[in-house]
């Protein structure tokens, strides 16, 4: 019988003698694994050549809601590695606050940390914060973080969150939409601005979606939407924004237990928490610990743990994964812990003594 590539390739290693041995389906499976492991190195391989740079010493970070919870956490690591920060929220004291604990952290004495007070809903603010941080910084953000969120905000606005559907207000809805939703649209859309402007090289914008922009259940009908409309954004921009060398991220967390996080239990139905009891809850340090590690590794759409790689892989749509056939197995399991979580969500749902 002829020799198959297989057995030539035997005659280099120590296993020659076996060359001319191997049955047909040998040689076939032994290929199939040598096909499989060089395209897997090769995958590797232009990913590590191809992914966007995170190189956060000396660039210019602008992170929304970096006064409390995930955006603050995040904040402070990125003043830990050596970035110039500008945090925006609405309340100075807590601000001022997180600035102050933000100093002590600076990797050198000429680092920047600097606090800027704006509503993310009002039009006017989104320019303000951007000239304000031209003005006081001397340039452009090279990289911006849009974590503001409403939880800690309903208190002023009279909207609370989470709660049953039936029992929400119509201005709920609308409130979540302009901070959740357009919020995050506004920032990108003068980050981009502001970025191609000052023709800032492998700039970045990370959106912060949740692992409700993945998944939804009883008790979300006004956050969840918001954070699906997130990813719509993002996979928008994701795509449109390559032409300027703007590169883009989603993240989904999972709970973290914030300040915001304090607030919502406050209005939580016993459905909602119920469902919720499901997942395990990270601190706000955890999580941007898990957000940095993500843009490391140049992915695209960052999560947190086991089941928001689940969710993740198995809703990806259309857009990059994290690894061709990594993401393809675990999408396999997502497959079908999905099915499981949907009938044990239903059956939460329907079992239900009171909302
Ligand atoms: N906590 C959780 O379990 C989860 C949170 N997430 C997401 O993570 C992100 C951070 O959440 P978390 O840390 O819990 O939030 P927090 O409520 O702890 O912090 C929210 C931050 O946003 C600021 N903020 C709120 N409203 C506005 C506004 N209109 N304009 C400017 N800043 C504003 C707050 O300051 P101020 O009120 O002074 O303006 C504060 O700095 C959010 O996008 C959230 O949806 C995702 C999954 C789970
Ligand atoms: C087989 C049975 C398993 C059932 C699994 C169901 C698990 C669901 C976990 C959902 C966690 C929701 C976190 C909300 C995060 C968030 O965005 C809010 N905290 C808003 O701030």
């Amino acid at each position: 019988m002829p020799l198959s590539l297989v057995d030539h390739i035997l005659k280099l290693t120590p296993y020659s003698g076996m060359a001319g041995d191997l049955h047909p389906w040998q040689s076939a499976l032994i290929s199939l694994a040598i096909v499989f492991v060089a395209t897997i190195a090769a995958e590797t391989m232009y990913r590590r050549a191809t992914r966007p740079p995170f190189r956060p010493a000396g660039k210019l970070c602008l992170v929304t809601g970096g006064s409390t919870g995930l955006g603050k956490a995040l904040a402070t690591s990125l003043v830990a590695s050596g970035a110039d920060v500008v945090i925006v929220a609405r309340r100075p004291a807590e601000l001022a606050a997180a600035v102050k604990e933000m100093e002590a952290k600076k990797k050198n004495a000429s680092q920047s940390v600097v606090a800027i007070s704006a509503d993310v809903t009002s039009k006017p603010d989104i320019v303000r914060i951007f000239d304000e941080t031209k003005l006081k910084m001397n340039r452009d953000p090279d990289y911006v973080f849009a974590c503001a969120d409403f939880s800690s905000s309903w208190r002023d606005t009279g909207a609370s969150f989470p709660k049953m559907f039936i029992d929400h207000d119509m201005e709920d809805f609308e409130f979540l939409v302009n901070l959740n939703y357009l919020g995050q649209t506004y920032i990108a859309h003068q980050a981009t601005k502001r970025m191609i402007e000052s023709n800032i090289k492998d700039g970045k914008i990370v959106f912060v979606s949740s692992i409700l922009g993945l998944m939804s259940f009883a008790g979300w009908s006004t956050y969840s939407p918001t954070k699906y409309a997130v990813r719509g954004l993002a996979d928008t921009l994701r795509n449109e924004l390559q032409r300027y060398n703007i590169n883009i991220h989603i993240f989904y967390p999972g709970t973290i237990f914030t300040p915001g996080f304090e607030v919502e239990n406050q209005t939580k139905p016993q459905i909602t928490r119920e469902i919720e009891g499901n997942d395990e809850g990270q601190t706000p340090e955890e999580c941007a610990r898990s957000l940095i590690k993500g843009l490391e590794a140049g992915q695209y759409a960052i999560t947190t743990g086991l089941l928001t790689e689940l969710l993740r892989t198995v809703g990806r749509g259309v857009g990059p994964t994290n690894g061709f056939f990594s993401d393809w197995i675990m999408s396999g399991v997502g497959w079908i812990v999905s099915s499981g979580f949907t009938f044990y969500m239903d059956y939460v749902v329907r079992n239900a003594k009171t909302n």
